[in-house]
């Protein structure tokens, strides 16, 4: 399924994969060097993460999986620099505590909406907000910024909904505008926490298809946790395992089906066997 042919030309000077510089993607390339995380200190300091080596380049899709706990929610946060290790070093770039120069998209597993905006609004949040874009809007571009965000509610399907509140759209709704709310200002990083998580099998693959094509044609770094080894298999060019907490990774291998991938993909024996490895080295580091 690829939508992109319904998105009109962009009407505003921003960039794409095709017109952002090698320079500027290479600012999205993540680096852990034996990164390590210590929740507070004394006898109730946690260990969130055990020393973590990690490198993903520019324009990758890479998913983190394993056992609950350990640790995969904390590298997002070391990514997006919400946090500072404790020990060994994150870098986003080449340079540490580097992601605030970048543009970063985020969504989580609750779409966390403003009940008082419309869709349209809470979408183009990032606009108003998020350099250069905030300098346009303030100069009165918001119909181009219109324009832009309809253009993306149209691809993932919500076309007609872009007036509508967030308390008048469905749970799978919500996280299509989530999405597009995460990718409106062209992250060069989208850092995804179990963004399908609380929907139900079909609208959740739907929303796999709809992400791959969004991946596909803005080729940002993606760094996907997810407890769904379908979603892992189905989406990503590599997924890393962790080990139970304090976790580090096991197992980083690539996925070689080839992209775009449809859902028939994941009833192949080739994918099958790939999610059935994963899931017992997730339940061995578990038990372990
Ligand atoms: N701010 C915090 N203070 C203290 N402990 C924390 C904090 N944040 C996370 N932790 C602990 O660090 C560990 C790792 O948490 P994290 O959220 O990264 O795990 P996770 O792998 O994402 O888990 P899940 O799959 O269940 O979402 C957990 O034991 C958690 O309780």
């Amino acid at each position: 399924m690829n939508m992109t042919s319904n998105i009109p030309a962009p009407t505003l000077p921003i960039a794409t994969p095709e017109t952002t510089p090698a320079s500027v993607r290479a600012r999205s390339a993540i680096e852990l060097q034996a990164a390590s995380v210590v929740f507070g200190t004394g006898e109730t300091a946690v260990t969130a993460l055990s020393p973590t080596t990690l490198k993903m380049a520019s324009g990758e899709f890479l998913a983190l999986v394993g056992p609950s706990g350990c640790g995969k929610s904390t590298i997002l946060k070391l990514v997006s620099n919400l946090i500072r290790p404790s020990a060994g070093v994150v870098l986003v770039g080449g340079r540490e505590a580097a992601a605030r120069k970048l543009r970063i998209g985020m969504a989580f597993q609750n779409p966390t909406m403003l009940p008082w905006l419309t869709i349209e609004q809470n979408v183009m949040m990032p606009l108003k907000i998020v350099e250069p874009f905030k300098r346009s809007y303030r100069q009165d571009k918001k119909g181009a910024f219109r324009d832009r965000v309809h253009a993306l509610l149209k691809q993932v399907g919500l076309g007609d909904f872009a007036n509508h509140f967030p308390w008048q759209l469905s749970g799978g709704m919500l996280q299509r505008s989530n999405l597009c709310r995460a990718l409106i200002h062209e992250p060069d990083l989208l850092l995804l926490d179990e963004p399908f998580g609380a929907l139900d099998q079909f609208t959740r693959e739907e929303l796999w298809q709809i992400m791959q094509d969004l991946y596909l044609d803005r080729a940002p770094t993606v760094l996907l946790v997810t407890h769904d080894l379908r979603e892992a298999g189905f989406l990503a060019s590599r997924i890393c395992v962790m080990s139970a907490r304090p976790g580090r990774v096991i197992s980083d291998e690539p996925v070689t089906l080839p992209q775009p991938r449809d859902i028939a993909t994941i009833y192949s024996p080739e994918f099958v066997e790939m999610t059935q490895n994963l899931r017992e080295m997730i339940a061995q580091a578990r038990s372990s």
